[in-house]
């Protein structure tokens, strides 16, 4: 197996590109950075959430480092620290309070909070990602503390490469975008919307293994057309309706071709909940010219295909037998649509159009029909087939006969009883899936699903519920939530040091996730994994997609590794303190 070493991240990550600020390089007509390195002691060290340890310093360090007097006399180890603040988050009687708690300790001790949540993941994902990240990006104005990640607004228009080199890490493995138009399912929040890619980013640390200081969240600002933050005297963002058009196209264009000056050809760019006109448009766009990634497109294609393919095992049917039936036709409803196209028609041999014809989607004006074709936006012409309207899911249920329902509107309990119902009436076991966030969005709850379908429901949803109890047996639904695969993806670019994301990464990715659900997940109903072990599903991932980046051609990481898992296993960062000479 090969080692990975820093010296190889960091010549392979940046693409060769070493001088990145152009320091060296620098003639007298150029402006520089007067960045400059020190190292970190005495009250300064425990303020720099990267290395402070709190009372984890050990006698010798804190001997070493100036620190005596400024720490209590005791000393704690990294397990204690972590025992203490669970008690301490527990007590909070709201979650958007453990949230806050959380972004404190990422902001005073990094290691420790990433310690905090790989080893609680299922207790503390709900809190730094889906449902509460959402309620913080609502609230994102009045609970401001410290920024965090980088904001880029019209304001900084001509000046963005200059934006980027404030940022003070070099080493940048990956980006996280957004322009906050489409958080969650809550609609346009604005330069609010920045919780997002700073909670991606912390799954992909987490999650993925990716060093926190290779992750830059960016948030970029063009206005937001929701009223109510406009009037919000806390609103943090530029106050004024969203630009579009020319406008906004040459800011984003500002953006992606500074982020790659700054930071090579290997820099990973993840699209995040933009609103659907612009994301499916940006994906297209730099495709070829960037390592792009849209994680509502794209990341959640897979993990809903790796669902269905591992669901193959209650059913006992293959996918190629199912008729799926989607309400929500955008950027998750069509991307899934597509892939799961891309599976079939690989497992049959058959074209992509011939597979499609099973699939099915309704948006807000009804099943998408042949009919409506010339109205439709690009991304939906494929999915329209020959039929007469019809009006509402219902309606679409019965007349398509749906054996898998896929909910990604964004519109809250619009799984009704009648539609659990008319689902099990067609199947022994529905396979349904509400994908919506945060959980007031969701289609439905795990509790309805169950009992309206007599506990013989495949469920799976896009925010966690508990498990339920119906007649005696308990049912325990999994998330499908693209969280299951981007770190692990994005990993695999990076540790292959990719040059483009290719589809049959994403397929890839799917069957890595599908292939880690085991008998004992499936006894209980499961459909996914537990996040318990994400850091080895990761991997596994990681794998995946890096052998499909060298069989492709696309990997720039030569030569390839002989055990790519191992070498996905140690190429991930560990929160554990280290010693300090
Ligand atoms: N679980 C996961 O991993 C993920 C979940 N999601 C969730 O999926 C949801 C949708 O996201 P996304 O696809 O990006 O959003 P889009 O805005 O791209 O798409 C929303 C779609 O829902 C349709 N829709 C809206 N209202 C209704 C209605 N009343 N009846 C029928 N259809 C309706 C829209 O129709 P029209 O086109 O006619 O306007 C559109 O086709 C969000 O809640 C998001 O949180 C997204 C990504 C990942
Ligand atoms: C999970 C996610 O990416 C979304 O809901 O937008
Ligand atoms: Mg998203």
């Amino acid at each position: 197996m090969e080692k990975v070493t820093n010296s190889d991240l960091k010549s392979s990550v940046n693409g060769g590109v070493v001088d990145v600020y152009g320091e060296d390089s620098a003639t007298i007509e150029h402006n520089i950075t007067p960045w400059s390195l020190s190292v970190s002691s005495g009250y300064s060290l425990l303020r720099d959430p990267r290395y402070n340890k709190g009372l984890a310093f050990t006698e010798k360090e804190r001997d070493t480092h100036y620190l005596r007097g400024l720490l209590p006399p005791v000393v704690l180890d990294q397990k204690l620290q972590e025992k203490r603040l669970l008690n301490n988050i527990r007590q909070y009687q709201f979650p958007l309070q453990k949230y806050m708690a959380l972004t404190e300790l990422q902001e005073r001790n990094e290691r420790l909070f990433y310690k905090l949540l790989i080893d609680n993941v299922e207790e503390l994902l709900p809190i730094v990602y889906t449902p509460t990240v959402g309620e913080a990006c609502q609230k994102f104005g009045s609970i401001f503390r410290r920024p965090q990640g980088l904001f880029i607004s019209l304001k900084d228009k001509g000046k963005i490469l200059d934006v980027l080199k404030n940022w003070p890490e070099r080493n940048i493995q990956v980006i996280v975008v957004t322009d906050g138009e489409r958080i969650l399912g809550l609609g346009d929040l604005g330069c609010q919307g920045m919780g997002i890619p700073v909670g991606k980013l912390a799954l992909y640390s987490a999650l993925g293994g990716v060093r926190p200081s290779a992750c830059l969240p960016v948030t970029i600002d063009v206005g937001t057309n929701n009223e109510k933050l406009l009037n919000d005297e806390f609103y943090i963002g530029l106050r004024q309706k969203r630009a579009t058009g020319q406008e906004y196209s040459e800011l984003l264009h500002e953006f992606m071709s500074a982020v790659k000056q700054n930071y090579g050809e290997n820099i990973l760019i993840q699209f995040e909940d933009f609103a659907n006109h612009n994301a499916f448009e940006l994906l297209a766009k730099y495709r070829d010219t960037h390592l792009v990634f849209n994680d509502d497109i794209q990341g959640t294609a897979s993990v809903v295909l790796a669902g269905l393919v591992s669901a193959q095992k209650l059913t006992n049917s293959p996918l190629a037998e199912h008729t799926f039936l989607f309400l929500g036709a955008g950027e998750a409803g069509t991307g899934i649509a597509e892939l799961i196209a891309l599976y079939i028609s690989k497992q049959m041999n058959a074209s992509v159009e011939e597979s499609r014809k099973k699939i099915w989607l309704v948006d807000s004006k009804g099943l998408i029909v042949n009919s409506r074709k010339d109205s439709l936006q690009d991304f939906k012409k494929p999915w329209a087939h020959e039929h007469e309207p019809v009006k509402d899911l219902l309606g679409a249920i019965k007349a398509i006969n749906p054996t898998v329902l896929i909910g990604s509107a964004g519109i809250g309990r619009a799984f009704t009883k009648e539609v659990i119902e008319a689902m099990s009436s067609i199947n022994e076991r529905p396979l349904i899936m509400a994908l919506s966030n945060p959980t007031t969005q969701s289609e439905c709850t795990a509790e309805e699903a169950y009992t309206w379908s007599k506990g013989r429901a495949i469920f799976a949803s896009g925010s966690p519920f508990d498990p339920v109890e119906y007649e005696g047996n308990v049912f325990v639904s999994t998330q499908a939530n693209n969280a299951y695969i981007f770190p692990g993806f994005g990993l695999g670019l990076v540790i292959s040091g990719a040059i483009r994301v290719h589809d049959d990464m994403l397929l890839a990715a799917a069957e890595a996730l599908a292939g880690q659900v085991s008998k004992e997940n499936y006894d209980k109903g499961m459909i996914y994994p537990s996040f318990s072990s994400i850091r080895k599903i990761s991997a596994h991932i990681a794998a995946n997609v890096a052998a499909k980046a060298y069989e492709l051609g696309l990997a720039g990481r030569l030569p390839r590794p002989k055990d790519i898992v191992k070498c996905a296993e140690s190429s991930m960062y560990s929160p554990t303190y280290r010693l300090y000479r």
